[in-house]
């Protein structure tokens, strides 16, 4: 499952989340029912999903697939490193100043650094989108082939080209414990729309959270329109 506005309420910036009381266990009995086939697939890095949920690795898939990291049901901590594919370049670091330094004279607009990724966030400042659609193009430029923009939920985010949430799902689902198993995945962006359309082809299930002016034209089977919806709709499963 996704995390942001899917598990997690969405938040007026990125550092304002929390999974909330309750969560923890629950994603945990899950997982546990699962025999540890469960995998948070998000645009956030492992690093962050971590801090979310102190004590405990879920299997994680981090900055839209570009990061794989088992959890530590399927593999004991210490022995599951994290898969984060090549090292930030020159011309990646050059860019992301750039954006940093251009989102210090947008008030409202937040820059997010995420290692191999780096996002600009509008969510604050909508008289901003423009200019921030701009400053993300021209970054595009800046960092060269193997990167691409995704544009999110009052967000355009720079990202290692070659990976999305479809092909997390696929990795996941050639390996144990996820191999031979019915996958479901629940999301609420466009971004996720590259998992509906992978669980949809291996005759799984998709969920899409949000209102239904948002969810009309997704590839998801069944849509919720919260993410207090789809906790409760978890818990009861859990
Ligand atoms: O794939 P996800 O788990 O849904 O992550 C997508 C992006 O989510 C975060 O941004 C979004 O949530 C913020 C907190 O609620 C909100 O302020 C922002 O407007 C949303 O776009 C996160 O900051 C990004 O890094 C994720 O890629």
């Amino acid at each position: 499952m996704d995390l942001d506005g899917t598990l997690l309420d969405l938040a007026a910036s990125p550092d304002a989340v929390s999974p909330g009381e309750g969560t923890q266990d629950m994603l945990q009995t899950l997982e546990a029912a699962a025999s540890g086939a469960l995998a948070l697939i998000t645009g956030r890095p492992v690093a962050f999903v971590d801090s979310l949920f102190p004590g405990y690795r879920f299997t994680v898939a981090g900055l839209h697939g570009t990061e794989l990291r088992p959890g530590e049901r399927i593999a004991p901590p210490g022995a599951a490193e994290t898969f984060a594919g090549e090292a930030p370049t020159a011309a990646f670091r050059h860019g992301r100043d750039l954006v940093r330094n251009a989102a210090q004279d947008l008030p409202g607009v937040l820059f997010e650094d995420k290692g191999r990724a780096f996002a600009l966030h509008y969510r604050q400042a909508p008289e901003h989108r423009a200019e921030v659609e701009q400053i993300m193009e021209r970054a595009l430029i800046c960092v060269g082939d193997g990167y691409l923009l995704r544009p999110g939920k009052c967000v355009v985010e720079l990202c290692p080209a070659g990976a999305d949430k479809g092909t997390a799902i696929r990795r996941l689902m050639a390996e144990p414990p996820f191999a031979g198993r019915i996958p479901f995945a629940a999301g609420d962006d466009v971004t996720d729309e590259a998992m509906f359309r992978v669980v949809n082809e291996m005759n799984g299930l998709s969920l899409r959270i949000g209102e239904p002016e948002m969810t009309r034209d997704s590839l998801a089977m069944a849509k919720l329109p919260s993410p207090a919806d789809f906790r409760t709709w978890m818990r009861r499963i859990a």
